[in-house]
């Protein structure tokens, strides 16, 4: 019985009881390691005759391999065995019910937005979008807005500090530069909508600094008035869901358009309630008019060649008459109850 078969036997015991990576590891180096016991009879070969040498040298390397294959196979079980535990512990029950966390909801703003553009999407027109810092020219004397007129005022208009280059820039009070931005763009027809947030230094029950607007814009040849009133009637019809609803065209004046005009929908207030499209009642809803010969000319149109007409409405305002939402400042507060009631 040679001192190889008693390490050989107390190795195997040791590394088949091993139960952490760590143990095993200690047990790799105290046998095969520099001081190993394996290695340190590795050291006795050189004092041996050639002969003894050649048979002990094979029965060392032969016990190194062993040594070395039971520590690899045991390395692997433990690791198994961690793995299969770590799963058992991390299992998900892909089976179990979802945990019932509440449905988001669109804003007001956001629906009516969506739901506006889908109407006129229908009818052929674009969604163009501008920049909400504008300068002068776009958001003013491109629309035949006169030097003075009070809109230009800082009562009403939020400027911003004026630029290195003495250019006097806004946060625009209306989306229509963004039309005149499309019209210098491209060539008619064009048909487009231009939602988008807008400014303006006002703010009470039913006006707030920033506000969300919609305009359209329609250039083409041989464009009339009629055109207009059933675009117009088109849409309210469908965003109030109402057959036939009453409209009327109250003359009205804005430099960029020219005839203008408000348009009111037929309702009625009987005990507070509002009903849209009945009654004898009438609700001012948006603007709009011929586009102004002056603002086609700014845009390098011959009115003789197009014209077009322009609509333009405060969306939280058709979104309140049609949810029968009372206050505007309710819409920017960010109230989860008003925002589930409404969304
Ligand atoms: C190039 C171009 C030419 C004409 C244009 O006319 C846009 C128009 N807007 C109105 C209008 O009444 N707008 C107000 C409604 C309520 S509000 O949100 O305060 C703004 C009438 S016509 C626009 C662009």
């Amino acid at each position: 019985d040679t001192p190889d078969t008693d390490l050989r036997a107390s190795l195997l015991a040791a590394i088949a009881a091993a139960d952490s990576l760590e143990a095993l590891e200690a047990l790799r180096v105290s046998a095969l390691g520099k001081k190993g016991q394996v290695t340190s009879l590795m050291k006795t070969l050189g004092g041996m005759d050639p002969e003894t040498r050649k048979t002990a040298g094979q029965a060392l390397n032969a016990l190194k391999d062993e040594i070395a294959a039971a520590l690899d196979a045991r390395k692997a079980t433990l690791a198994d065995a961690a793995l299969s535990e770590r799963l058992a512990r991390e299992r998900v029950d892909v089976t179990l019910a979802p945990r019932d966390e509440p449905d988001g909801a669109l804003h007001p703003i956001s629906q009516t937005w969506e739901e506006v553009v889908a109407i006129f999407a229908q009818m052929g027109f674009a969604v163009a979008e501008g920049p909400e810092i504008e300068d002068d020219f776009h958001n003013f004397t491109a629309l035949n807005f006169p030097p003075g007129h009070p809109a230009r005022d800082m009562h009403d208009t939020f400027f911003l500090p004026r630029r290195a280059d003495g250019t006097r820039h806004l946060l625009r009070t209306h989306t229509s530069p963004v039309q005149i931005r499309t019209m210098l763009g491209q060539k008619p027809p064009i048909r487009i909508l231009a939602p988008g947030r807008t400014y303006r230094c006002d703010s009470d029950m039913t006006h707030t600094p920033m506000f969300h607007q919609f305009e359209g814009l329609v250039i083409d040849k041989a464009t009339h008035f009629g055109h207009l009133k059933g675009c117009l009637s088109e849409f309210v019809e469908a965003y109030f869901e109402v057959e036939a609803v009453p409209m009327r065209f109250r003359p009205s004046f804005f430099p960029f358009t020219e005839p203008s005009a408000e348009v009111d929908i037929g309702c009625s207030r009987k005990g507070g309630e509002l009903r849209i499209g009945a009654g004898d009642d009438w609700l001012e809803i948006l603007g709009c008019g011929m586009v102004h010969p002056n603002v086609l000319r700014a845009c390098g149109l011959d009115p003789e060649e197009y014209q077009g007409f322009a609509f333009g409405m405060g969306l939280e305002r058709i979104a309140m008459l049609k949810y029968g939402i009372p206050d505007l400042r309710t819409f920017f507060e960010s109230d989860l109850r008003w925002l589930r009631h409404y969304g």
